[in-house]
């Protein structure tokens, strides 16, 4: 299980995160919600390992796991584009994705469409369905997505949506995005960012309360 606690950041003395909590396992999806700013985008860099903050615990199977980059224990998809612009789609696939997990992976049509192109020549919504698609084929136990559904059209969502179902029988994933009804559908346990603090959310009208929706 990764288990992330006592999370502090602070950006020139004003505080971003002071008490995090969560927790994620393989089988599971976490949805992480919570206003613009709030710290969403780097509470995942810090579980990954990209931002240091001022404290944190991350543990994997209780070791402690200060950079999950490291050994791809962790995955992470960026809030923006990842890929360089003049890469073919198939070298940086060969490059992500698990061996093992290479047949699957490559029956997706979108690979197949765009697999001889340059990342440069898709379109915003292509490469971020593909840049998606390559994080959660990746070899690690954890991935961490970060707007997934971003420039995604509504029929394109179901199927990240899915396919995001179908990883998580081998991987925790833990992903965050505006479009909250996409989040809420897909995840089995959502955790929202607010002052600071998680909130386990155990019924979607606490979003309300919370002021995190408007509830008209
Ligand atoms: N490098 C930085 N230096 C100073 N402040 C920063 C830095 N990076 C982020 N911040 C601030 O920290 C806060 C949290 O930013 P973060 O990107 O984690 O929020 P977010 O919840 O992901 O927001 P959004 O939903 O709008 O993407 C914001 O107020 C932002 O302005």
């Amino acid at each position: 299980m990764l288990k992330v606690d006592s999370v502090q950041l602070a950006y020139h003395g004003r505080k971003i995160l002071q008490d995090v909590y969560l927790d994620c396992k393989p089988g599971e999806v976490t949805g992480l919600l919570g206003r613009n700013g709030c710290g969403k985008s780097s509470l995942l860099k810090i579980i990954f390992g990209t931002l240091t903050p001022d404290f944190k615990h991350i543990s994997i199977d209780d070791q402690v796991t200060p950079k999950g980059y490291i050994q791809s224990k962790i995955a992470y998809l960026p809030q923006h584009n990842y890929l360089p612009r003049y890469i073919m789609i198939q070298q940086a696939a060969q490059m992500l994705v698990d061996p093992k997990a290479w047949n699957e992976f490559a029956a997706h049509k979108i690979y197949q469409q765009y697999s001889r192109k340059l990342s440069r020549e898709l379109s915003g919504g292509e490469l971020r369905k593909l840049e998606t698609l390559l994080i959660l084929y990746s070899k690690a136990d954890y991935i961490l997505l970060d707007e997934p559904f971003t420039h995604i059209s509504p029929v394109q969502a179901e199927e990240i949506k899915q396919i995001i179902r179908s990883r998580a029988a081998y991987k925790g994933i833990i992903v965050t995005d505006h479009q909250y009804y996409n989040i809420l559908e897909v995840s089995h346990k959502i955790i929202l960012l607010d002052n600071g603090c998680t909130k386990l959310i155990k019924h979607p009208d606490e979003l309300i309360t919370y002021g995190y929706l408007s509830g008209k």
